[in-house]
């Protein structure tokens, strides 16, 4: 049978393809304590000002400042101590002119005081009596009523995910259910007569499934839902079949290998017989040049590459940005860093490469390397990136010292637009 001619597009245009869908994710109610790394499904205001109170940030005495005004080390003031308060209390007295209250961290500033000074620079005398041998200024060591959050602000947006610096602030606010956005779920099918369950001993001929794994992985990485829906034989028929009831139990399916041109790459005939609206089928780009998506029913279908780094590759650029976009996250792509090449790679780019590497940090400077065998069918590359170096279409012979850009697979990255650099570039 003669191949069908495909049309190859940028990998940016494959991008913006992608994320011109997304899911409609329904809101589900959490405990605080089962919130972490879920998605917001709402904005959080501050419900009161935080702090609530004028509080002392230290252990000292709550004075008057204008009590000190005159305060020296040759001839320091003395002030009568009325009260002594911890944190949980309130003190029924007030201040009034050369008088103290003994303080503690988190105490309310009793009324007339207007400044803290620490107990470490106070000297105690008998009879409940303290000097203060310097001048304190008014406003000194007192942490100010809604200082960090004032009322009615909004300090989490819709899709911020939850990390511990967040689930401080929505305890803070009294969350103790939060409402999230459901976790898509997202069915995982490998195809190819080849694959052998993880359990399964090597026979030859064969390997054993490691895609889904990985990519199951990936999804729960970013706050998903993977479900492993099993191996399917190179056989149309069933494959279909196998799809189609995916289709049915999931929010999306993400299929692995079987979209390349040979006779038992069945994806691109299961497209066209279900009816399925295909988005691209070819990227210039490596690993992952076969990668293919459509939509069916208002549901995206991502057709990986069998090959295990290609298959990474395809779900990091454009999976991950499908799903995070679908909770409403705002920064949906991989951060990136320039980095300093380590060392020459000198092949042609016909297409753009996205190499498994490593960034790390020379002093401010980021520095790359490649990693593992620099073959899309690798998986030993896959345990030591942390980046993917980017060397767009139509370059080679990049040397050792180039300044590279590198897209970070862990942490958020700085916000360099490689968007906009991929954008011009085939
Ligand atoms: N004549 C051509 N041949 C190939 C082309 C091409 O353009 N013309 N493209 C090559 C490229 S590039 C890639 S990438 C692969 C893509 O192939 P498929 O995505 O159709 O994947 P398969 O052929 O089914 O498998 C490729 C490779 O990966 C192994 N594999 C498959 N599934 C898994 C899995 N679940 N876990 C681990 N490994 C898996 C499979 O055994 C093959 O070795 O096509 C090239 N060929
Ligand atoms: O482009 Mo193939 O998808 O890995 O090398």
């Amino acid at each position: 049978m003669p191949i069908e001619k495909r049309e190859i597009i940028p990998v940016w245009d494959a991008v913006t393809k992608v994320l011109k869908y997304q899911l409609e994710l329904s809101l589900e109610t959490v405990s605080l304590e089962e919130s972490d790394g879920r998605y917001l499904g709402e904005d959080i205001l501050a419900t009161h000002d935080v702090p609530p109170f004028d509080r002392s940030p230290y252990d000292g005495f709550a004075i008057r400042a204008e009590d000190t005004s005159a305060a020296t080390q040759e001839q320091p003031v003395e002030l009568n101590v009325i009260d002594s308060i911890g944190a949980g209390h309130v003190s029924g007295k007030e201040i009034k002119h050369n008088e103290a209250i003994r303080i503690m961290t988190g105490a309310a500033i009793p009324k007339g005081a207007n400044a803290v000074i620490m107990l470490e620079l106070v000297s105690e005398k008998e009879n409940n009596r303290i000097t203060i041998s310097r001048k304190v200024k008014a406003g000194d060591n007192i942490s100010r009523q809604g200082e960090d959050t004032p009322e009615g602000t909004t300090i989490l947006k819709t899709g911020t995910r939850i990390h511990p610096g967040v689930t401080a602030i929505l305890a803070t606010f009294g969350f103790h259910t939060v409402k999230v956005y459901k976790k898509p779920v997202v069915g995982i099918l490998a195809t190819g007569t080849e694959l052998l369950d993880v359990d399964e001993e090597l026979v030859p001929g064969k390997i054993r499934n490691s895609n889904a794994y990985m990519i199951a992985s990936q999804i729960k990485k970013i706050g998903g839902e993977p479900r492993i829906l099993g191996k399917l034989p190179d056989d149309l028929e069933e494959t279909y079949e196998g799809i189609l009831q995916a289709m049915k139990e999931t929010d999306l399916v993400i299929t692995t290998g079987g979209v390349s041109v040979g006779d038992f790459d069945h994806l691109p005939a299961i497209y066209k017989k279900m009816g399925a609206e295909l988005l691209f089928n070819k990227i210039a780009m490596r690993p992952g040049s076969v990668t293919s998506a459509a939509m069916f029913e208002g549901k995206p279908l991502f057709g990986l590459s069998g090959n295990p780094s290609a298959c990474f590759v395809g779900f990091e650029l454009f999976v991950r940005p499908y799903l995070l976009q679908s909770l409403h996250v705002k920064k949906v792509h991989l951060g990136a860093v320039t980095a300093t090449l380590q060392k020459d790679y000198l092949k042609p780019n016909p297409f753009t490469r996205f190499i498994r590497s490593r960034v790390e940090w020379n002093g401010p400077t980021a520095v790359a390397s490649p990693v593992g065998l620099d073959k899309s069918g690798s998986v030993s590359s896959l345990s030591e990136a942390n980046a993917l170096i980017v060397l767009p279409g139509g370059t080679r012979g990049w040397e050792k010292g180039s300044q590279v850009m590198t897209l970070l697979l862990e942490g958020e990255g700085s916000v360099w637009p490689w968007d906009q650099a991929l954008k011009s570039r085939s």
